[in-house]
């Protein structure tokens, strides 16, 4: 038995939102909640060897629930960048560009000047005594790498209790030591600050690259301006990765982070999020996860070669007549060979990596614009990669969304191209739920191109004066078609509406909306509708 958390005495009743904490009667928990409701969230901090802290949920979560909102910390932009406004972070060009009258940052319009996030370069710029210049718009200005530093320096004179919880963020300050961004650090970051803005007595060179390191390893990209910000939160930073994670995030219009569950998540199992791109294949994102986060990932995806039987980074195997797969043994230690899955057949580990990183190449100058260039793409492709390989499923996605949009509508398109369209988006949600059922934007993309493809092929069926063959009943669809907009409204409902994702999902709320009066005047008046 718990103690009630206002007058100690033996308490069973346990706040529904976190299962953390217990009162004795509904009065001392309603008196409780004032004090209680900024820490009321379903899950718990953990510390262990292996990720550090991490956070564990403390009661079941449904799929599709707002485990917490959080306003970051620190906003600013991202280190390599073309000018921005240091306001709202959008580019800016020579046209549009105006100074701040106190310091001379570039904004984009006077009310730019009044956001509070841009104070800390202002504050400095200021003390310095010369305002800054920015006059060529079309180059990544080094003066911009120090912004978003400068502005977590900033706290720790005017917000201290921000500061004790940046520096409290892993930096792997050690680790990054020996690497080339770490040297440019020094120079371009640490070093600049300090002579720039003479603040030598204020903060050491230390103190610099420990909070270039965090930034590096617990920021987050806010996808609101154009382009995007990077935001570091106090507890999103502390979520741990999984690239088939059980949780993802999205923004509100005002910066703030939501996580979301993406599966169902049982009380006791740890809440992670994927730092990386999950429908890439091993060797990319284990090679990013080290570069950028300096960790080795161990998660059950990354131990299981056939990455849960999708087999998402193996090769086709090249013995005439079989058609089998090849896959190292093992991701994590090293072995001289990837061999097949059915015949045995060899490749030396150095060939399967040239291999991979070859088409990787292709496929970056690749024009995904192009229809006939994804189908050519897949084509040749198919001889030398897995069905479902991240590459293969890389073009998959952009010719499902291609096919019908642009210079052939849908409305254009021969009905083969449409059920095509259609075949492939249900196979990538398929094997998109098996490897990252967490990517809710995608599958949302995906399911409302279900929806737009069926709804052309169904406005191609004879009516024939409602004497509907079985296959042919436009009723059956629509229901099809409702059952479809909702899937792809869950997925989306998140999203914000200046995005693209959010955008859909409010036609798709549109439309859902549509059909349900069109159903419901059917099923109220089936002769008016033959
Ligand atoms: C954004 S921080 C997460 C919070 C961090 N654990 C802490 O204690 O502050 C990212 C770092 O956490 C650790 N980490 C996160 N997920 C991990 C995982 N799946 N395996 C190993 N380390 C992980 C790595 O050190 C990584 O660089």
């Amino acid at each position: 038995m718990a103690n009630c958390e206002v007058c100690h005495s033996p308490a069973s009743q346990k706040c529904a939102g976190c299962h953390n904490v217990f009162y004795c009667n509904k009065e001392h928990q309603k008196e409780h909640w004032k004090s209680h409701k900024k820490q009321c969230r379903p899950f718990e901090m953990q510390n262990d060897g292996e990720i550090g802290r991490h956070f564990v949920a403390t009661k079941d979560i449904k799929e599709g629930d707002i485990i917490f909102v959080e306003k970051p910390m620190v906003v600013g932009p991202l280190q390599l960048t073309l000018p921005t406004c240091m306001g709202c972070g959008n580019y800016i060009n020579s046209k549009s560009v105006t100074q701040c009258s106190k310091c001379g940052w570039p904004l984009c319009c006077k009310e730019c000047e009044n956001n509070p996030a841009h104070i800390p370069e202002c504050y400095y710029t200021i003390k310095r005594g010369k305002k800054v210049s920015v006059s060529n718009f079309e180059v990544h200005h080094p003066i911009y790498r120090c912004v978003t530093v400068l502005r977590c320096l900033y706290q720790k004179y005017f917000a201290p209790d921000v500061w004790k919880k940046i520096v409290k963020l892993e930096s792997h300050c050690k680790t990054r030591e020996n690497t080339e961004g770490y040297k440019e650090d020094k120079i371009y970051v640490a070093d600049f600050i300090l002579n720039f803005f003479q603040v030598e007595e204020l903060f050491t060179k230390d103190e610099i690259l420990k909070v270039c390191g965090v930034i590096m390893v617990n920021c987050h990209e806010i996808p609101l301006s154009t382009p995007s910000q990077n935001g570091l939160f106090n507890l999103t930073s502390i979520f741990e990765h999984n690239c088939r994670s059980n949780a993802y995030k999205t923004f509100s219009p005002n910066g703030s982070v939501k996580l979301i569950a993406g599966t169902p998540i049982n009380k006791g199992e740890h809440i992670s999020i994927c730092y990386t791109e999950p429908l890439q294949t091993t060797l990319y994102r284990q090679k990013h996860l080290a570069d950028s986060k300096f960790f080795s990932c161990l998660c059950k995806r990354c131990q299981d070669v056939t990455e849960f039987g999708t087999n998402l980074t193996a090769l086709k195997c090249q013995n005439r007549n079989c058609d089998g797969v090849v896959l190292p043994k093992s991701f994590q230690s090293p072995c001289s060979h990837w061999s097949c899955n059915i015949c045995g057949n060899q490749v030396s580990t150095e060939y399967a990596t040239d291999v991979t990183k070859r088409v990787g190449n292709e496929l970056v100058v690749m024009d995904k614009g192009s229809v006939d260039d994804c189908k050519t793409f897949l084509k040749y492709y198919e001889k030398l990669l897995s069905l479902n390989h991240a590459y293969m499923i890389d073009v998959k996605l952009a010719l499902a969304q291609l096919i019908g949009d642009g210079s052939q509508t849908l409305q254009s398109l021969p009905v083969d191209d449409l059920l095509y369209k259609q075949q492939l988006c249900k196979e990538l949600i398929d094997v998109i739920k098996v490897i990252a059922p967490a990517e809710k934007r995608v599958v949302g993309i995906l399911l409302v191109e279900i929806y737009a493809a069926k709804t052309e092929l169904q406005r191609r069926k004879p009516t024939n004066g409602g004497n509907f063959k079985k296959s042919e009943n436009p009723i059956e669809t629509i229901l099809e078609c409702m059952t479809i907009l909702r899937r792809a409204i869950a997925c989306l409902q998140h999203e914000p509406d200046l995005l693209f994702e959010g955008k859909l999902c409010q036609q798709a709320r549109k439309d859902l909306e549509k059909l349900e009066i069109c159903s419901k005047t059917i099923f109220e008046n089936p002769s008016n509708f033959a």
